[in-house]
């Protein structure tokens, strides 16, 4: 089985081309969305990371996502060690889920591919690349966060140069270069691989 690595900054569309590929037949394991599950419901996870933020880091209602948020994107050290707490049981949770793939192909999506070390357990690196201001104007239309909050969070990240210089193949979400036949000649490509 292929392992694809989905990556791309904030905004980039990862989500357009991970929803382009599931809809093509390849199971994709949402690496956002299964790391809050995991935050959520790991006793290892909670008991670390109320150790290190106190009690307040959960509500009633779970992880308080803002709270964790202005900790990590305004702290390099303790968004390594957040990153430390929790992509090892990521990095687990996925490789559980590969073993219960049947498809030829799969895929993880995760804007920190490189910087996780998902990298290291998928075959191919698959980045999805928008000019930064574009980036920021999806965001600012999708989420109710400022723009000051976003680039916070890419200044988290490893830069686009970096990224595509990492990866294997590039696709571009750039309003320039339509998204669902670079999907389709993606989807070539690998059946040459
Ligand atoms: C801080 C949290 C609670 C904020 O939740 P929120 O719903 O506001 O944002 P969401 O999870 O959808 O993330 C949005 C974007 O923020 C960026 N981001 C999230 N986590 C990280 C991180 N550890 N490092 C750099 N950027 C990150 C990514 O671009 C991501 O796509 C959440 O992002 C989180 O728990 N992050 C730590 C776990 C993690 O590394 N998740 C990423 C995939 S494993
Ligand atoms: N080609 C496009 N044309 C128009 N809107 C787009 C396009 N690509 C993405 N978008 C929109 O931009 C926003 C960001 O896209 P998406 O959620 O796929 O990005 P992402 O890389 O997954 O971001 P994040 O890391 O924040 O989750 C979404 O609202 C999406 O619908």
């Amino acid at each position: 089985m292929i392992k694809i690595g989905i990556t791309g900054g904030i905004g980039s569309g990862k989500s357009v081309v991970a929803s382009l590929l599931a809809l093509s037949g390849v199971p994709v394991y949402i690496a956002d969305e299964e790391s809050k599950w995991l935050t959520n419901n790991s006793p290892v996870i909670r008991e670390k990371l109320t150790a290190l933020f106190g009690l307040e880091i959960y509500t009633n209602e779970g992880l308080n996502k803002k709270l964790l948020a202005s900790h990590i994107f305004n702290n390099p050290e303790q968004l390594q060690q957040v990153n430390q707490i929790i992509h090892p049981e990521v990095n687990r949770h996925f490789s559980a889920w590969v073993e219960r793939q049947t498809s030829p192909l799969c895929a993880i999506e995760s804007a920190i591919l490189f910087e996780s070390g998902f990298y290291k357990v998928v075959d191919i690196s698959l980045m999805v690349y928008a000019p930064r201001e574009l980036r920021i104007e999806r965001a600012l239309g999708r989420d109710s966060a400022s723009r000051e909050e976003i680039e916070r969070r890419i200044n988290s990240q490893i830069s686009d140069e970096e990224k595509k210089d990492r990866s294997d193949y590039v696709i571009y979400n750039d309003n320039r270069q339509a998204l669902i036949p670079q999907v389709g000649k993606l989807l070539c490509w690998l059946q040459s691989q």
